[in-house]
């Protein structure tokens, strides 16, 4: 059955007016080398793939299939060993502050509290304290956490260090916002609750996302568009509300 009912990320505006950066992959490869690689095939590539500025993409795949070493590309953290990635126009040398990631587990610092903790991605930016102090009460509002500053981490559920991290990240006021799997060691409803809160916080400032799951019902939900990475390679790519899940299984075989 194809999916036909349009969720809000799918009516969205195909034009982006807000700060969101395109992306392009230009025949990009990368290639494991040496005893850890599972052989000459780990890796990803050559891909070739356009996120438009703004546009919400999701990326499923089974394990193996390249998701992580497509999102360490993207974030700058490998560089492609052939082909190249341009971030707007300009080609990515490594992790740039128009970027940001978020992974699976918060990565938060138990010694610093809530505030301090989103405020650490704008140390490295420079800018004045009260503005600093404003982006960090922003991004916290934005994630339902006002009034949260002051507590530390260990106060915090599980859902709520994930709200944490996506603040910290929206704080840097990305171009592009790269999210590796970031609701999976959630129950059900607080990843929906997440999911539904992220979906309104890219409407309102239309970002550019590049989100990594396993789930494929909810890269439907999610996504614009889908990307299913196999081997290494795009086995489909399409407009979620062109896809069902059963299609995605029976493309992924799994
Ligand atoms: N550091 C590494 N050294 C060698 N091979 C690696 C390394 N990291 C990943 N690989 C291999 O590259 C391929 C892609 O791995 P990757 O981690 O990108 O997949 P994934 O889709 O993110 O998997 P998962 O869903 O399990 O996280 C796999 O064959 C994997 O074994």
């Amino acid at each position: 059955m194809t999916a036909t009912m349009d969720t809000p990320a799918q009516t969205a505006p195909q034009t982006a007016n807000g700060r969101g950066a395109s992306l392009t992959l230009d025949s990009v490869s990368y290639r494991y080398t040496g005893r850890a690689s599972a052989g000459a095939k780990a890796g990803i590539g050559p891909l070739n793939l356009k996120v438009e500025a703004g546009e919400f993409l999701c990326v499923v795949g089974p394990s193996g299939s390249g998701k992580s070493t497509l999102l360490s590309l993207l974030a700058g953290f490998l560089r492609p060993q052939q082909g190249q990635i341009l971030l707007a126009d300009t080609p990515l040398a490594g992790p740039h502050p128009r970027l940001t990631l978020v992974q699976q587990e918060a990565a938060l610092f138990p010694w610093r509290t809530v505030a301090g903790n989103v405020a650490f991605g704008l140390e490295s930016q420079r800018l004045p304290r009260p503005e600093r102090e404003s982006r960090t009460t922003d991004a916290l509002r934005q994630v339902g956490l006002t009034g949260y500053g002051d507590r530390r981490v260990h106060e915090l559920s599980g859902g709520q260090r994930q709200r944490v991290s996506l603040a910290r990240a929206l704080a840097t006021q990305p171009g592009l916002l790269l999210l590796d799997e970031p609701f999976s060691a959630l129950d059900v409803q607080t990843r929906t609750s997440l999911a539904d809160e992220l979906l309104g916080i890219w409407w309102q400032q239309k970002i550019t996302v590049v989100f990594v799951t396993h789930q494929l019902d909810e890269a439907l939900h999610l996504g614009q568009r889908v990307v299913a990475l196999k081997d290494g390679a795009v086995a489909l790519d399409a407009r979620a509300k062109d896809v069902s899940v059963r299609q995605l299984r029976e493309t992924l075989e799994v």
